[in-house]
């Protein structure tokens, strides 16, 4: 553990990553600090290749920075992809009880811990099923009972509902939004979707394009939960696209 003060779950301090070396050498994020306290949601939003990505994987200890450090204080920290990346060849309550076996729990206690989470993703009595055998909303919701199964204290996620209809999206979002106040983790979300980083975030952190810098920091001071589709939801992702249009313009891309 370091001395990370109490209301801070995770520092990214001046976090540079350049990949390569001499002609080809990409740099892919510059001089990031970003403090994000406990249990909140933090949305990442930027244009394609600003290191949304990059940034994540560094959160996760996945990569190294460059420069700079990322400090969470030694808590566990956990991922999920925009592809549910489900092992084809085991059930949905398989797939959930991964992580729990990874962490040696118990066999006693995972049987009851994967029923739990699948009961939390609304898929109670479909942990005999195959991933084909599912929808892709309904896989995604396994993937995120897998998520939690990891029991980490920051969730790193990755375009999560990026593939989904809206619908099925918007469904999610109440569901990772319940979870998220249940269990208190804390979350870094990526997205490309300017109301989906309203919806759910208490902070939305806009990357230039590359390299990726911190360009601006929007709070989202509104009442949950929220309309993807309500007035002030809107108004908000208006500023905020305006915002990223003038950053991908800046940059000539
Ligand atoms: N391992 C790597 N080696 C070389 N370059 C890389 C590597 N990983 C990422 N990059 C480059 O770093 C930049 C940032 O990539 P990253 O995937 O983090 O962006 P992103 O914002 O997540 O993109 P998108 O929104 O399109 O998913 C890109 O130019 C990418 O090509």
């Amino acid at each position: 553990m370091t001395a990370l003060a109490t209301d801070t779950a995770l520092r990214i301090d001046g976090v540079s990553r350049v990949f390569g070396a001499g002609a080809g050498q990409v740099h892919a994020l510059d001089g990031i600090h970003l403090d994000v306290r406990p249990g909140e949601f933090v949305c990442l939003l930027g244009a394609s290749g600003c290191g949304k990505s990059t940034l994540l994987s560094l959160v996760a200890g996945l990569d190294r920075p460059t420069v700079g450090t990322v400090d969470t204080g030694g808590r566990r920290v956990g991922m999920m992809f925009q592809d549910s990346a489900l092992l084809p060849w085991l059930t949905a309550g398989g797939n959930v009880e991964v992580p729990l076996k990874l962490r040696r729990v118990p066999k006693a206690t995972r049987r009851a811990r994967v029923d739990e989470l699948l009961g939390m993703v609304r898929l109670a009595g479909q942990g005999d099923r195959r991933p084909h055998e599912l929808s892709g909303g309904m896989r995604q919701r396994v993937s995120l009972a897998r998520a939690f199964a990891q029991e980490a204290d920051i969730l790193c996620m990755d375009e999560p509902f990026g593939a989904l209809d809206a619908m099925t999206r918007d469904l999610l979002h109440d569901e990772l939004e319940r979870i998220w106040r249940e269990t208190g983790v804390t979350v870094l979300f990526v997205t490309h979707d300017v109301r989906e980083a309203v919806r759910l975030g208490d902070r939305i952190v806009l990357l230039s394009s590359r390299p990726g810098r911190v360009a601006e920091i929007f709070d989202v001071a509104m009442d949950r939960p929220r309309r993807i589709d309500e007035h002030q939801v809107s108004e908000l992702a208006s500023v905020v696209t305006a915002r990223l249009r003038q950053e991908v313009a800046r940059h000539g891309h």
